[in-house]
């Protein structure tokens, strides 16, 4: 299994000295979030993009893709019912696809709970109509850059949009684009599903393009309560292929004891299911 981690939580790392360690430690794949290099990715030059992928793949890392898409921005929203801001969405998803695409990656997760957040008075329905309007008008133009986008369920504290697979695969049969699909993640499908995780795993094996490990406590695999035995083991017996990537939300142990803990946890537990 190919396993990779989220790099933001470095924070004042310099990226050498990251991809130094998160190779040294094994894994092979590290996921970016686009506010950790620059406000917005125009102003990421073509020579600052391949000295970022440069310094990734010297060490034997590949970069797999960008998360919190939108996060730290401004005047992007997903449901909107505004046209300007519908579009600026839009374009804004594309310069992602073309960053993601320019580092070697090709996925992105759409997240983004602020950004997507129903505004009070409008139904589900017209907030569904019009994120499907947003990805219908960028994922062409990002298709051609080979990148596809992972929607991902997030619980109900966090957004009020999209809080089960069940709910992504609603946008995602609105949208019928071959490149969005589904992303699943650990401490998201611990908040908001009647279904384990591992019969949530099986369910959707064919449609699942990313998958995010943590827990509830935010920090990350092996480093809360729950028990991925079930959950890898529902992995290795999927047709799931794809990368199986750290993602924690509380840095306060440390970047380098998340990111060794995780890894030794992961290892030891898929070698043994
Ligand atoms: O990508 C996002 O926006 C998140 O919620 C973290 O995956």
């Amino acid at each position: 299994m190919k396993f990779a981690i989220c790099q933001e939580l470095f924070v004042d790392w310099d990226w050498e000295k990251q991809c130094n360690l998160i190779a040294e430690i094994g894994y092979k794949g590290i996921e970016l979030a686009p506010f950790a290099f620059a406000d917005r990715p125009s102003d990421i030059s073509a020579e600052q993009r391949a000295a970022i992928r440069k310094t990734a793949e010297d060490r034997d890392l590949e970069i797999i893709g960008l998360h919190w898409l939108l996060a730290k921005t401004e005047g992007l929203h997903l449901t909107t019912n505004n046209t300007e801001i519908k579009k600026n969405t839009a374009d804004y998803l594309i310069e992602l696809g073309n960053l993601c695409a320019d580092l070697g990656g090709d996925l992105m997760v759409f997240g983004s709970p602020f950004q997507r957040d129903i505004e009070e008075g409008m139904s589900a329905e017209q907030a569904y109509e019009n994120a499907a309007e947003v990805f219908q008008n960028s994922l062409p133009a990002i298709a051609e850059r080979g990148v596809r986008i992972c929607m991902e369920p997030l619980t109900t504290k966090e957004t009020n949009f999209i809080n089960t697979c069940a709910d992504a695969m609603k946008l995602i049969d609105m949208v019928q684009a071959d490149n969005f699909v589904l992303h699943q993640d650990v401490k998201a499908m611990l908040g908001a599903e009647t279904e384990s995780i591992p019969e949530l795993i099986q369910k959707y094996d064919t449609k699942v393009g990313h998958f995010h490990v943590n827990d509830s406590n935010l920090l990350g695999p092996g480093m809360g309560e729950t028990d991925y035995h079930p959950i890898f083991k529902a992995l290795k017996e999927s047709r799931y292929r794809g990368w199986i990537s750290v993602e924690v939300f509380d840095y306060e142990p440390g970047a380098e004891l998340i990111a060794r803990d995780s890894f030794r946890y992961m290892k030891d537990v898929w070698e043994s299911v």
